[in-house]
């Protein structure tokens, strides 16, 4: 780490010499490589920005200037260069250094990151305030070609190419979103990228504009003539060249020299840019090379074999679960088909997609279109199983409301990576969607307390005439034994798991049954009888259930794992309160209403006392003796 060892700050590296700037991306590589085995996180991305990041700062200064970085995933080297090598052992750690950017953890973090496609339009409001105060400094976005699916990103392109802002667009395109990279605009850059012959003579443009003097010369505008003239000839109506924006392009992205040179280019040039790179996903490590969607974002891993290092269990995922049962749903039902946002592997719709292709759609990043598309599916008498990550649902709310709700359509929404999610921290945990759902007009929403309920909880929505929603986490599920054959659940139904003749109950729901299960069956060694309800239902609740465990226990205690504000103990408290039903006391556990911080997912819910230990210390505390 010769070279690494003394870049203090970014401005060193501008000292550096083509072939030192060379060794120093091998350097940053392999501390990337180290830690990310070590820690888990989001290798490929990362190793295939390596070069352009120290082409960026090299070329500009930040942070002065200011980069945003799309989605953040690849930002490591960003990271390591700007002050937080030494701390990068800590990465995703908890109290460590975070996956993404985030503006509170450095100067030069200029707009935090973690959902994709905020990129462009985050830049375009820094030119926007930076023109309005006289300031000169450059914008930079770097957004990938997956990212660049998601419709904000183009709402920010088509209002870019008006605005006319200085601004300077770095399309990252590695052909890949984690899985394959889909939709036409995918295409579209298949199509520039395989055009040798523009290649290039852009390229050649590339290099004259570097040599320009600064914007309003009568040099720079014979170029950008020639340029235009180019752009005419080979690839009629260049889309971003129509959108208003100076395409420069394809450029190969891991040729640090070449970029360099471009970029010095681009630095002089004025209104909004946008530089085409062609990189590898998982550059210079060969596992991550040949699959860049297992090494995306991996676990700990063996860096000589690239295998992973995970714990090896018998106990299958929520996500298998739900990508097993859909399989058997739909060898039935053929109405049934699935919509996916760009995640594919990650929700375990992948087995799908290969046995149904006709039934499946990937959509790209593009969660408000994968909503109202299922909408669409569903008005035309299909049964959509809609499987997002809670957090990117967020980006949903008006399609779940108006789309799908407000027509009472049939569209199933299956939450996964709800609750805490771990290492990824606060822009991924889906701590929100109880609160943020439950006051939709006539949802279903449910949680299972174990993967035997997923499958009712799906085979009941599966039979429903309305919208939908069954959320569960990351993760290993209970190890349950599955049931021969599946039943649906009574709808609006609480299951009473353990009922005793004591004063406390504790109302559960999802993945916070079984501590509290494991929570009361300790107690009643220590003589405090409790019952355990299951909820299962966010709405509708078991209302008069609950009413009346309000009128004759007298301590309730709510565990939720969602935040407090809005949720499950909230819907509880309405209740009890709208039958004049309010036991003596009433106590709510769930998580507190600030962004909660990365690591590792049993960590977080052991601090935040959702285990049965903290249910027990509540429990203690509380009881009427
Ligand atoms: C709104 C949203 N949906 C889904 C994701 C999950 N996700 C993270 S990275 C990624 C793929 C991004 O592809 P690209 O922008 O091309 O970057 P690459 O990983 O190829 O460098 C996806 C789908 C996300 N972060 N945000
Ligand atoms: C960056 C991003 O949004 C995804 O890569 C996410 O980290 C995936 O999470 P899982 O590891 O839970 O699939
Ligand atoms: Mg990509």
């Amino acid at each position: 780490m010769d070279i690494l060892n003394n870049i203090k700050q970014p401005d060193d590296l501008k000292l550096l010499l083509q072939n030192q700037l060379l060794q120093l991306a091998e350097e940053i590589r392999k501390l990337i490589i180290d830690v990310a085995a070590e820690n888990g996180g989001h290798l490929a991305s990362s190793l295939g920005v390596v070069e352009l990041t120290i082409a960026l700062y090299k070329v500009f200064d930040f942070p002065t200037d200011k980069i945003i970085w799309d989605v953040g995933h690849q930002a490591y080297a960003h990271k390591i260069l700007t002050g937080r090598r030494d701390k990068f052992h800590t990465l995703r750690k908890k109290g460590g250094i975070t996956g993404f950017p985030k503006i509170t953890e450095s100067k030069y973090d200029a707009f935090g990151t973690g959902h994709a496609s905020t990129s462009i339009s985050a830049a375009l409001g820094m030119a926007c305030a930076r023109d309005i105060d006289r300031q000169t400094y450059k914008v930079v976005a770097v957004i990938g070609d997956g990212a660049l699916t998601g419709g904000e990103a183009f709402e920010a392109l088509n209002n870019a190419g008006a605005l006319k802002k200085d601004i300077v667009i770095i399309l990252n395109d590695n052909e890949m979103s984690i899985s394959k990279n889909v939709g036409a605009l995918s295409r579209y850059l298949d199509k520039i990228r395989s055009a040798p012959e523009y290649t290039k003579v852009k390229k050649d443009v590339g290099t004259l504009l570097q040599h320009l003097p600064k914007v309003g010369d009568r040099v720079y505008k014979t170029a950008s003539l020639l340029k235009d003239s180019i752009k005419n000839v080979l690839v009629a109506g260049n889309l971003f060249e129509e959108m208003g924006l100076s395409y420069i392009g394809p450029v190969d992205g891991n040729d640090m020299p070449k970029l360099i040179e471009v970029l010095q280019g681009i630095n002089n040039m004025q209104g909004p840019v946008l530089l085409h790179v062609i990189t590898k996903k998982g550059k210079g490590y060969m596992p991550a090379e040949k699959k860049p969607d297992k090494f995306h974002g991996i676990g700990r891993f063996d860096i000589q074999t690239g295998e992973s290092l995970g714990k090896i269990s018998n106990i299958p995922t929520y996500t298998q679960i739900f990508s097993e049962m859909l399989l058997k749903m739909a060898e039935v039902d053929k109405d049934i088909v699935a919509v996916t946002a760009a995640m594919p592997g990650g929700t375990g719709l992948t087995p799908f997609s290969q046995k149904y292709p006709e039934r499946f759609f990937d959509v790209g990043i593009a969660e408000e279109h994968a909503l109202t598309m299922a909408a669409g599916l569903a008005a035309a008498g299909k049964k959509p199983f809609v499987a997002l990550y809670s957090t990117f649902a967020q980006r949903g709310y008006d399609q779940i409301l108006h789309d799908i709700c407000l027509q009472n359509l049939p569209v199933t929404i299956c939450l996964d990576r709800a609750g805490i999610v771990g290492e990824d921290g606060p822009t991924h945990h889906g701590v929100f969607d109880y609160s943020f759902l439950r006051n939709i007009p006539g949802i279903l929403m449910m949680a299972p307390k174990d993967e035997n309920e997923l499958r009712r909880m799906m085979y009941t929505a599966a039979g429903c005439k309305s919208p939908a929603v069954i959320r569960y986490p990351r993760g290993q599920a209970c190890g349950v034994n599955l049931d021969a054959g599946v039943q649906t659940v009574d709808i609006g139904k609480a299951e009473i798991i353990t009922e005793s003749a004591g004063d406390t109950v504790i109302i559960a729901v999802g993945t916070m049954v079984h501590p509290a299960r494991k929570a009361a069956q300790r107690l009643s060694d220590e003589g405090i009888a409790c019952s355990v309800v299951n909820a299962r239902f966010i709405k509708p609740m078991d209302e008069n259930m609950f009413a009346e465990l309000g009128r004759t226990k007298r301590f309730i205690l709510t565990v939720e794992e969602n935040v407090l504000a809005g949720g499950f103990g909230s819907a509880v408290l309405e209740i009890l309160s709208r039958n004049d039903a309010m036991p003596p006391k009433i106590k709510c556990m769930g998580l507190p209403d600030q962004f909660i911080c990365q690591g590792a997912r049993s960590e977080l819910l052991q601090e935040n006392n959702l285990t049965a230990e903290g249910i027990i210390s509540v429990i203690r505390e509380n009881s009427i003796k």
